[in-house]
């Protein structure tokens, strides 16, 4: 992430241990270690059969195992929000989220985000066509990244409207562009576009508000 400019100043409030209302977290060292990709990337693909493996029942008996006996090697670990390297990773797809999109920033400058990668079959809403709700998921968090950019880093979003004009495939590589379209006081204006080629499947437009120091 390139360093923000002035306002990033203008709203530090605790010796630069916080933003607005936010504690601020640090990129995870090393993306995690050496085998938290490989773990992320093998618990996206359990994410995909989860949704799609259709097995004989104590198939998905003898996997109900094998996912307790996980959850219980990690649970000693749970650790409080900004301390695991998932959504902390930025040398990852989606940060090293489950909960974002795979995707990989391809350009960041202020101004201007751009993205890619593709929707999976987890990502499915029907008749092979992405669930209309993971592309608001994917405009906000670009849409958070360009006002972050911008020099707005802890602001959150008051409004977000999406035009879905094409359906949008899985398993294909895309691409999806944000951009500040005007800026007043603690209010950003953005806009975002997401590509299939020169297809245009959906465009969105939001508020990103800069949290005061006090607010959440
Ligand atoms: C560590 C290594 C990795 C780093 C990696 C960094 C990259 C980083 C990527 C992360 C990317 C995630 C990005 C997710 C971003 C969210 O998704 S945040 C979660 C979703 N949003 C929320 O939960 C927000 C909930 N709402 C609120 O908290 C409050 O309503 C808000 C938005 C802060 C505004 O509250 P407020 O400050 O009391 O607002 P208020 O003073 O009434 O209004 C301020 C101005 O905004 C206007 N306004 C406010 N709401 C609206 C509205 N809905 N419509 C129109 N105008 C509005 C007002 O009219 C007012 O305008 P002016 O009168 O000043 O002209």
């Amino acid at each position: 992430m390139t360093r923000a400019t002035g306002a990033d100043d203008a709203v530090r409030d605790d010796g630069g241990k916080r933003r607005g209302g936010f504690p601020m977290f640090s990129a995870a060292s090393e993306d995690g270690g050496p085998h938290f990709g490989r773990f992320v990337s093998a618990m996206r693909d359990l994410q995909d059969l989860a949704v799609s493996a259709a097995p004989d029942p104590e198939v998905f008996g003898a996997a109900a195992d094998k996912a307790e006996e996980l959850a219980a090697m990690l649970r000693p670990y749970a650790a409080e929000e900004g301390r695991s390297p998932a959504n902390r990773s930025i040398g990852l797809p989606g940060r090293g989220s489950l909960l974002m999109l795979p995707w990989m920033l391809t350009g960041l400058e202020p101004g201007r985000v751009t993205a890619a990668g593709v929707f999976r079959r987890y990502h499915l809403g029907g008749n092979g066509a992405a669930h209309g709700g993971v592309l608001p998921l994917l405009f906000d968090d670009i849409f958070g990244m360009v006002t972050h950019a911008q020099g707005q880093p802890v602001s959150r979003t008051a409004y977000l409207t999406v035009n879905y004009r094409n359906v949008t495939p899985l398993e294909k590589e895309l691409t999806v562009e944000a951009t500040v379209d005007s800026a007043d006081g603690r209010k950003t204006y953005v806009s975002g576009r997401l590509w299939d080629g020169g297809t245009l499947l959906a465009d969105a437009d939001a508020l990103m508000v800069r949290l005061q120091p006090w607010q959440p």
